[in-house]
């Protein structure tokens, strides 16, 4: 791997990390490893079986759209002929995690970056920096709705303009962004289902953001989750559930400029806490917890 031109490490939603500013990067495709490779097939079979039933339909449906497949690490050239003829977004490779004002002009302009290499077989059930199987099959399914694709250009749009609000908003609008794009779930006619990508690239919590009675599932409140810690280093203590991605779209068309000044002398709230306001689905009974944590 090249050495990037610069590397700093930066306090993210994913701890400290490094944040690479180098440009937008080629896929280097045949440089992929038979490891890699392998590494590809093997979380994507597993993923696959376990989301059965968990993930919302969109997922199956549209990687098998993209014609991903567990033979190869997806070339992001063939997915972007069907991503652009679909929606308009375009996939574009990158180092790693980006500056956040960098990271929210490329969706304010329909560009979705992939990391464009593959964790190490030790890595399969844990990494601290998203990958490209986490971008790839967590992420881009989901950029094949239209009105998930309008949300996720909607999100970097707000994000250049919270970046010029201030450090609070940017808190504010970065919880949004983990509890419906990272660890969101949906209520689905079939039942309570995955959306966010941090959930159904993680084989452990795929299982415990549905299965397990330790987590809260609220119903979601844009305020109400703008005002929530959450973990960075353990599952989630608490889901927020919503009912459409149009209830998403809808629920994040206002101005926030006026909600930002108003949260600023709101406190916010504890990962695990259930407040009396919530429409608590489920009551999580906080068990194996660790008393704190939360970013
Ligand atoms: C918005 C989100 O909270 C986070 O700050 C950003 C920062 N930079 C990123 N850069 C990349 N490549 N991928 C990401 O998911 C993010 N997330
Ligand atoms: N309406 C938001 C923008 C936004 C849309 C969707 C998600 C997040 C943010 C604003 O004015 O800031
Ligand atoms: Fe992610």
């Amino acid at each position: 791997m090249d050495t990037p031109s610069r590397v700093e490490h930066q306090m993210t939603d994913k701890g400290y990390v490094p944040v690479y500013t180098t440009a937008v990067i080629e896929q280097p495709w045949s440089t992929y490893t038979e490891t890699d490779h392998a590494t590809w097939a093997t979380l994507f079979q597993r993923q696959r079986e376990l989301l059965v039933g968990r993930a919302a339909k969109e997922f199956v449906e549209n990687q098998e759209r993209f014609g991903m497949s567990a033979d190869r690490i997806p070339r992001f050239d063939e997915l972007n002929r069907v991503l652009r003829q679909a929606t308009g977004w375009e996939l574009i490779g990158v180092e790693g995690l980006l500056p956040e004002l960098t990271f929210f002009e490329h969706l304010a302009n329909r560009r979705f970056p992939v990391t464009w290499w593959i964790r190490r077989p030790e890595q399969l059930d844990y990494l601290a920096e998203p990958d490209l199987f986490h971008d790839l099959f967590g992420h881009v399914p989901l950029l094949l709705n239209p009105v998930f694709a309008d949300y996720m250009q909607a999100y970097g749009c707000g994000g250049v303009k919270a970046a010029g609000i201030g450090p609070e908003a940017l808190v504010n609008l970065t919880r949004l962004y983990w509890y419906t794009v990272e660890f969101g779930l949906i209520r689905t006619s079939e039942g309570l289902r995955i959306y966010g990508a941090g959930i159904v690239s993680s084989k452990g919590e795929s299982i415990y953001s549905l299965e397990s009675p330790a987590p809260n599932r609220i119903g979601f409140d844009l305020e109400r989750v703008m005002r929530t810690r959450y973990r960075i280093d353990t599952y989630q203590k608490t889901y927020f559930v919503i009912d459409s991605y149009e209830q998403l779209m809808d629920a994040t068309r206002p101005d926030f400029t006026p909600i930002y000044a108003r949260l600023r002398e709101a406190p916010s709230f504890p990962a695990g806490d259930v407040l009396a306001t919530d429409s608590v689905f489920q009551r999580g009974t906080g068990e194996g917890w660790l008393a704190d944590g939360d970013v």
